[in-house]
């Protein structure tokens, strides 16, 4: 992508592409938008991503959470730091290990793993991080176990402003604030979460890259039994385009977001998530929401076809027992019928 003029224009550009993975397609951009602009909840009403700007929603972390502050006041809990021997940091459900005896009966190997660690030792951790070693990436619930000045600054977000996108997207129950402290370069491959998500950057640039629901059959996720459910099978950096010719002609948005940006990630649409390359570590807050109860209207929405498929696969393996025994008999039920 060209370097992007950045709109707050006196600010001078703290990035260009070089601090970009390279990608075999083009993306456009997601529109930025000031908080107050009320296009914003026309996006977020049709289920379109949108970098909010201006809103304050974390204000008190921008200006107070460098690393060092956040080592002091972190609180005495251990956190959950995932490792990984390359930069991408792929989410699997160890609860669903067991059901992974793939066709090959090769088992499961985690791609990542996964340590509760203190503060302090994660800190100096990523001090004294040498390449070649395993790479870090903090993923953290904020909850009350957090020191009183964290408390303090999290009392302090803008609540008024994301109530009321709540309230006026009839948004479910707020579940959980992750605060993400990212290694510069880290990837988090392209999956979808079943919330909507408001994605807040604290420190540092980050680049999403996102793919509207109706892009399933390019996007070849993985089945819903698998560790890698909601993952995408395609390798954003090397896609297989024998395995996945689809892939071809996925259309994606991208937007680079800095200190201050909020991103709308949709329920269900598919993001990759990297921490730009040499700028040092990264810094996120995420508001995930549980979706609103949406009145079954047609046409139906891309997303809720996206669940509808997700309950037939999660009916199927519960009925059928096997997951080897799902593909064929969807196979079976399609292939000279309903092409
Ligand atoms: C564990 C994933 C964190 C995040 C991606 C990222 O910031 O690396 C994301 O996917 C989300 O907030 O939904
Ligand atoms: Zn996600």
């Amino acid at each position: 992508m060209a370097s992007v003029p950045d709109i707050r224009s006196c600010e001078k550009k703290l990035w260009d592409s070089s601090n970009l993975r390279k990608y075999c397609l083009n993306f456009e951009e997601v529109p930025r938008l000031f908080y107050d602009d009320p296009r914003v909840d026309e996006f977020i009403c049709s289920h379109k991503p949108v970098v909010i700007l201006g809103s304050n929603l974390v204000k008190p972390a921008i200006d107070r959470w460098s690393l060092e502050y956040i080592e002091r006041n972190m609180g005495t809990d251990v956190n959950t730091v995932f490792f990984s021997r390359n930069h991408k940091f792929k989410y699997f459900d160890d609860k669903k290990i067991h059901s992974c005896n793939n066709p090959r009966g090769v088992e499961f190997s985690p791609p990542m793993r996964k340590e509760e660690m203190k503060i302090e030792d994660f800190m100096k951790r990523l001090r004294e991080w040498k390449r070649g070693e395993e790479r870090l990436y903090m993923q953290q619930s904020l909850t009350s176990a957090v020191g009183p000045n964290i408390v303090q600054d999290f009392i302090g977000f803008n609540w008024k402003w994301i109530n009321s996108k709540q309230k006026a997207h009839n948004w479910g129950k707020l579940t959980s604030n992750l605060l993400y402290i990212s290694m510069e370069g880290n990837v988090t491959p392209c999956h979808y979460d079943e919330q909507e998500n408001f994605f807040a950057e604290v420190h540092g640039y980050k680049r999403c890259i996102l793919f509207s629901p109706d892009q399933f059959q390019c996007m070849y996720p993985y089945p819903v039994h698998h560790p890698h459910d909601r993952q995408s099978m395609v390798d954003l950096e090397k896609p297989d385009h024998t395995k996945f010719p689809k892939f071809r002609d996925a259309k994606g948005l991208e937007a680079v977001i800095g200190p201050g940006d909020v991103l709308y990630i949709p329920i269900y649409w598919w993001h990759h998530v990297e921490s730009l390359m040499r700028l040092g570590p990264t810094i996120t807050i995420n508001f995930w929401y549980k979706a609103g109860p949406t009145a079954i209207e047609y046409p139906l929405r891309d997303h809720q076809k996206v669940s509808i498929m997700r309950n037939i696969e999660k009916m199927l393996l519960e009925v059928l027992q096997d997951p080897k025994e799902v593909g064929p008999l969807l196979r079976n039920m399609v292939l000279g019928r309903f092409e």
